[in-house]
Formats: structure tokens, C-alpha cells, sequence
């Protein structure tokens, strides 16, 4: 990577500090150094991502977990998931949870941001940002949506090259009613059918927000193996102002570091918030239990944690060659699979093992279910407030076995092959919380994402689930290939009813690793709000968040991508900048216009929104 970046800052004064160089993180810094007037110092808790193997080679993403580039949060036991606790890793290095995701770059659908209501964050505009990101690369069997795609963008992403499983369950998804568009999942604009998601790799590496520092100058500065402890705020009332941060060296020595400017936090959806709580922005009865000075009490830190929660369903072939398997787990397979990477980056470990995808609307199916037809919903939405032109679920497939650690049956890659159809759940309705363990930051957050508290999840989780089921064992793709489940003693296979996927699903529903919504954007009257949609604390000067807590409501699709769009955008924001869209949302000019009137707020000279 060609840079002259400073990675041993001495200085003790920037103009800007960004806390966490994940993956809006490391955007949004990088963005700013583009003018090298701007001195940019990022502070990541973990270590370089250079010298990390496993967030480069694809395939390693899961011997992240559990080591020290992993957060290792647990969450606390779920009483709607039979009081399972789940393991719901972070990236703990350089370019954060994009050097160990699963590569997918789904947007979601234009409604999803649309739904957010807040100004300059329209589906254009996001979508926008999204393309921007982009630095696509087409294969000539791929069909893209090359209006869709950005091609400047600094994180490359190409389409992936299918096993034969994943054409076969394409075949079924076709047979059960989703129909094929290829490039689907960029252009947002079907929630019924299936299709192909391009990813962030090239040339056999991982591409991740990292990849923004290539060729960048000086004047940006990166602090690594560094926690942020907190941010230290001058004044009072109306004129509290974020003026430097507190942080903890390797050797456990601290420091404060001065920001003339502004100062960014981008910790991610787990550590933003505690990061505000230590600083004393977050709600006063939660502070007071750790000793700390509430500077403004803030009751939405920390609340309306989501995620979207994916069930495995595994199913066992015994047809040779179709899936992955056997460049896997035969003996002897993965030194092979690793040489061909390291030396030819090539071979299964240049590559994430999904293979399939289909976004699916559930109306019909559950039209006739008690609880469905009896639920409060918004006018022109369905009971989990989605409308007819976003997607209720997503399947997607991988093309051997494997996924997170509790999966460890392992087939032997020569007799026994296995693959599975993931159901994903949008649009959940159970919310969580992120608290402080204790002041120390050292200590990781206490997570709590109360999954399927709300029975209209497990409502749609288990019908996902019965659609997932019936794509594989009745589509024609896959229906004379499949020998039962995965493994041999399971009988998911045979489930007819929806009712027989309930306890499947408490059982068994995990993470996607998709969190978000604990510091989220929100007009002034909405109390819950943590920041105005310019990503300003409330009522603190010179302080912003930009990651995934910033989300009011998911996507529906796959996080990463409104990651790099928020660090994007909150980039422009700082720099009092627009982008260029071919089409601009009337409704959402109107909206800048309305809070620019407002007195509270108004419209400076080049376009933003400043505070008063
Ligand atoms: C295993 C896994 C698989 C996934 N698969 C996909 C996928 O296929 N497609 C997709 O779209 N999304 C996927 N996601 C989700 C996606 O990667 C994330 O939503 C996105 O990367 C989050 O970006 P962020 O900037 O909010 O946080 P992060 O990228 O997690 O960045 C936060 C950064 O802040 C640092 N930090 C935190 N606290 C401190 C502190 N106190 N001091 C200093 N530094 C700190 C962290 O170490 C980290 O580097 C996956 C995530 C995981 C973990």
C-alpha cells in the first residue's frame, strides 16, 4: 500500500479526531485528509491490519474470532432465544468489521433510508453514497446494473464466481417463485426475487475501509493498539463544546489529545455509545451507577439496538464436486486451499463461501396467520412496518459447510458435503440495549439485543424458514440432489409446517452482525434522539458520531455498505459538502428548506446545515 501516512504520532494537537478506524471510521478520516491543510488523527483500539493475515485472505474472516483482533462481546442471555447468549464479534483492528465480514455488499432497497425521515439521508442520497464508495469490477458472465454501480470509488468490489450448488439453488429459488435479476441487490429495487450480491474483494484479497489510506499524505496520522477512553468537554449548557479526548495506551499510560475542530466517533454500534457515556453524554440514572458526571442527559444512548438475526438451515448431499467441500475438509485439502492463495490468489480461500441470494416478501404466506392479521400496522405497511416495495426476508446459501463456531460438524469433504440456505430477518421489532459494565473503558460494553422478544419476529423467522425449506427440498434445482439434513441425526428436512420451524428457530437464530441504531439520528422532538441528522450530538459543539449506530432503522440487506455511505457522507457533511445526484428526492429538498426555517438551525453559505 503506497502511503505516507504517520502510524507514530508524537503531536498532541489535530484538527480533527476520529475515535475508531473501522469502517466509517477510516472512510470519513481518510476523506478529510484529502485536503492537506486538514490534520487527521484516527485512534484504533486494536492493532495495523497489515499484520493480520486472516482480514486480507478471505477465508480466515472466522480465525479473527475469539483472538485479540476480536471484540469478544457475548450478549446477555435472550429469553425469546431459550436464553441463549450469542457471540456477536467485531472487527478489533484497522478497518474494523469490514477486515472480517462476510463481504456482502447488499443496499438494501431506497424505501429503507426514505424510512428514516431525516434530511439529506433519502434513499437517492444514500444510494449515492453507496456508489460513491464503489470502485466495481464486472466479470463478462455478470450481468450489473452498470448505472447502479460506482467506478471511482477507493473500495474495489466484483461479483463472485458461483460453485454448482449455488446455480442449482438459483434454479429452485426461480421454481418457487422468486424470479431472476442478476444485479438486484445493488440497483434496490425488487423485494421478491433472486439474484447475485458482488463483494468486497479483488484480485483474491479482501478489500476493506483500509483501502482508503492508500496514497493518502502526512497530514494524516494513525494512532494503532490505542483505546479512547473518552472525550473531554469545556464550557456549560448551551456552549458545550468537545475539545480533546482521553486515551490509554498499549502500556496502559494515558494522554489527552486536543482537537481545534471537531471530533468524530465512530466506535461502531457496541463501543460509540459507551465512548459517550464516559464522557457524560447518555441517561442520567445509567451514568450515576458508575460514578459518572452526567454532562447532558441523553436517554437514547445506548437504546434501540437491532440486528437482523439469520437462521442456518444445513442440508447433506451426497453428490461429489457440487459444493466446496471437498477443497476444504478432505485430508490435506486446506494446506492446498492456503498455498493456492498465498501463492496464486486463487482457490476458496480468495473468496467467501455464499452463493445465492433471494429477497422475499411473505404477504401471501402469512395472510391467514392470527397474529399477522391482527396486528397494529402504519397505514400502506405491513405489521413490521415495512411496505410493499421492501423485503420481509433474504435468503442466502453457502456453498459448503461452515459458519460460526458453534457449526462444527464438519462433512468429510469426500463422502459427506453439505450446504445450507440462510433465512434472514428484516425489519425486527425487538430492540436491546448497550450499557456500561464499569467506568474502566478497558471493560467491554454490556450488550443485551433481547432477540425474538417479539413474537411477530419469530412469526416471520419461522415462515422464512418453511419458504427456505420448501426452496430447497421442492425446487427444481436442488429437490433430487438433497440426501436429508445436515447433520445425518437432524430432520429438518421433513418440517411441513411453519409451526415445526418455531423451535428451530428459538434454537437456533444467531447474529448477522448486523447492529446498529444505539446513538441514532432524530428530529428535535423525538426524546430517544441522540444526534440531529447532521450527526451532531445534541446539544455539544464539535462533537459527531458516523457508524452504523446512527441508523434510526436498519436496511434491509447487509450493513457494510451504508457503513462506507455514513462515513461518506458524514465526511461532506464536516467539509460542508454535497454530492451531485442525478435525482434529488423533492420531498427530502423540502425537508432542508423546512429545518433551515426552523431558527434553530439554518443554512450557511455553501449548503450545510450549520447549528446556531
Ligand atoms: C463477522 C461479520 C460478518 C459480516 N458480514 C457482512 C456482510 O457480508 N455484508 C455486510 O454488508 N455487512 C456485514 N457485516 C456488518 C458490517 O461489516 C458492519 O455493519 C460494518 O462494518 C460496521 O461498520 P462501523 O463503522 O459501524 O463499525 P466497525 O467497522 O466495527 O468499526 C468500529 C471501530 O472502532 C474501533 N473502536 C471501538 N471502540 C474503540 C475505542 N474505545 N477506542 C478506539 N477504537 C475503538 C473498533 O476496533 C473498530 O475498528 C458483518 C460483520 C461481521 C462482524
Amino acid at each position: 500500500m503506497t502511503t505516507s501516512i504517520n502510524t507514530d504520532p508524537q503531536d498532541t494537537v489535530y484538527d480533527y479526531i476520529v475515535c475508531g478506524g473501522g469502517t466509517a471510521g477510516a472512510v470519513l478520516a481518510a476523506r478529510l485528509a484529502e485536503d492537506e491543510n486538514n490534520s487527521v488523527l484516527v485512534i484504533e483500539a486494536g492493532q495495523h491490519n497489515s499484520l493480520l493475515e486472516n482480514t486480507i485472505m478471505v477465508g480466515g474472516w472466522s480465525q479473527n474470532f475469539d483472538t485479540e483482533a476480536d471484540w469478544n462481546i457475548t450478549t446477555e442471555p435472550s429469553p425469546g432465544a431459550n436464553g441463549r447468549q450469542v457471540k456477536v464479534s467485531r472487527g478489533k483492528f484497522l478497518g474494523g468489521s469490514s477486515g472480517v465480514n462476510g463481504t456482502l455488499c447488499i443496499r438494501g432497497t431506497k424505501q429503507d433510508y426514505d424510512d428514516w425521515n431525516q434530511p439529506g439521508w433519502s434513499g437517492d442520497e444514500v444510494f449515492g453514497y453507496m456508489k460513491k464508495a464503489e470502485n466495481f469490477h464486472d466479470k463478462k458472465w455478470f450481468d450489473a446494473d452498470k448505472e447502479a454501480h460506482g467506478y471511482d470509488g477507493l473500495l474495489d468490489i466484483e461479483p463472485h464466481d458461483l460453485v454448482p450448488i449455488s446455480n442449482m439453488i438459483l434454479e429452485s429459488m426461480q421454481d418457487q417463485g422468486l424470479a431472476l435479476q442478476p444485479d438486484m441487490f445493488t440497483s434496490g429495487n425488487n423485494p421478491h426475487g433472486c439474484g447475485h450480491a458482488p463483494r468486497t474483494h479483488y484480485k483474491g484479497d479482501r478489500t476493506t475501509s483500509a483501502n482508503y489510506f492508500r496514497n493518502k499524505g502526512p497530514n494524516l496520522a494513525i494512532k494503532t493498539d490505542t483505546i479512547v477512553d473518552k472525550v473531554f468537554l469545556e464550557g456549560e449548557a448551551e456552549n458545550l463544546k468537545a475539545v480533546a479526548v482521553k486515551i490509554i495506551e498499549k502500556d496502559g499510560s494515558s494522554k489527552e489529545l486536543k482537537a481545534k475542530k471537531e471530533i468524530i466517533i465512530s466506535g461502531g454500534a457496541y463501543c460509540s455509545p459507551t465512548i459517550l457515556m464516559r464522557s457524560g453524554l447518555g441517561p442520567k440514572s445509567e451514568l450515576e451507577k458508575h460514578g459518572i458526571d452526567c454532562k447532558i442527559d441523553l436517554p437514547g444512548v445506548g437504546q434501540n439496538l437491532m440486528d437482523h438475526l439469520i437462521v442456518f438451515i444445513f442440508y447433506q448431499t451426497t453428490k461429489p464436486n457440487i459444493t466446496n467441500d471437498h477443497l476444504l475438509y478432505k485430508p490435506d485439502a486446506l494446506g492446498e486451499a492456503y498455498r493456492q492463495w498465498k501463492e496464486e490468489k486463487q482457490g476458496p480461500l480468495s473468496t467467501f463461501p455464499f452463493g445465492a441470494f433471494a429477497y422475499a416478501r411473505l404477504d401471501e404466506r402469512l395472510k391467514s396467520e392470527p397474529l399477522w392479521k391482527n396486528a397494529p400496522r402504519k397505514e400502506g405497511c405491513d405489521p413490521m412496518g415495512l411496505k410493499p416495495n421492501q423485503p420481509n426476508i433474504e435468503f442466502f446459501s453457502t456453498e459448503c459447510y461452515g459458519g460460526p463456531k458453534q457449526f462444527d460438524q464438519y462433512p468429510d469433504g469426500e463422502k459427506t458435503h453439505a450446504f445450507s440456505l440462510i433465512a434472514e430477518l428484516f425489519s425486527p421489532k425487538s430492540r436491546g440495549s448497550v450499557t456500561l459494565k464499569s467506568a474502566d473503558p478497558k471493560d467491554n460494553p454490556v450488550v443485551d439485543h433481547n432477540y425474538l422478544s417479539d413474537e411477530l419476529d419469530v412469526l416471520v423467522l419461522s415462515e422464512a424458514c418453511k419458504f427456505a425449506n420448501e426452496i430447497i427440498t421442492m425446487g427444481k434445482g436442488t429437490k433430487d440432489i438433497v440426501e436429508g439434513s445436515w447433520p445425518k441425526d437432524l430432520t429438518h428436512h421433513t418440517h411441513t409446517k411453519r409451526e415445526d420451524w418455531v423451535p428451530y428457530v428459538k434454537d437456533n437464530a444467531t447474529t448477522c452482525y448486523h447492529p446498529g441504531g444505539t446513538c441514532k439520528m432524530g428530529p428535535a422532538d423525538d426524546p430517544m434522539a441522540v444526534l440531529d441528522h447532521e450527526l451532531r450530538v445534541r446539544g455539544v459543539k464539535g462533537l459527531r458520531v458516523a457508524d452504523t449506530s446512527i441508523m434510526p432503522l436498519l436496511n434491509q440487506g447487509h450493513t457494510q455498505m451504508p457503513a462506507y455511505a455514513i462515513g461518506e457522507k458524514a465526511a461532506d457533511l464536516i467539509r460542508g459538502k454535497f454530492l451531485k445526484l442525478a435525482s434529488v428526492d423533492s420531498a427530502n429538498i423540502k425537508m432542508h428548506e423546512a429545518s433551515a426555517i426552523t431558527g434553530r438551525e439554518e443554512v450557511n453559505g455553501n449548503g450545510t446545515v450549520v447549528l446556531n
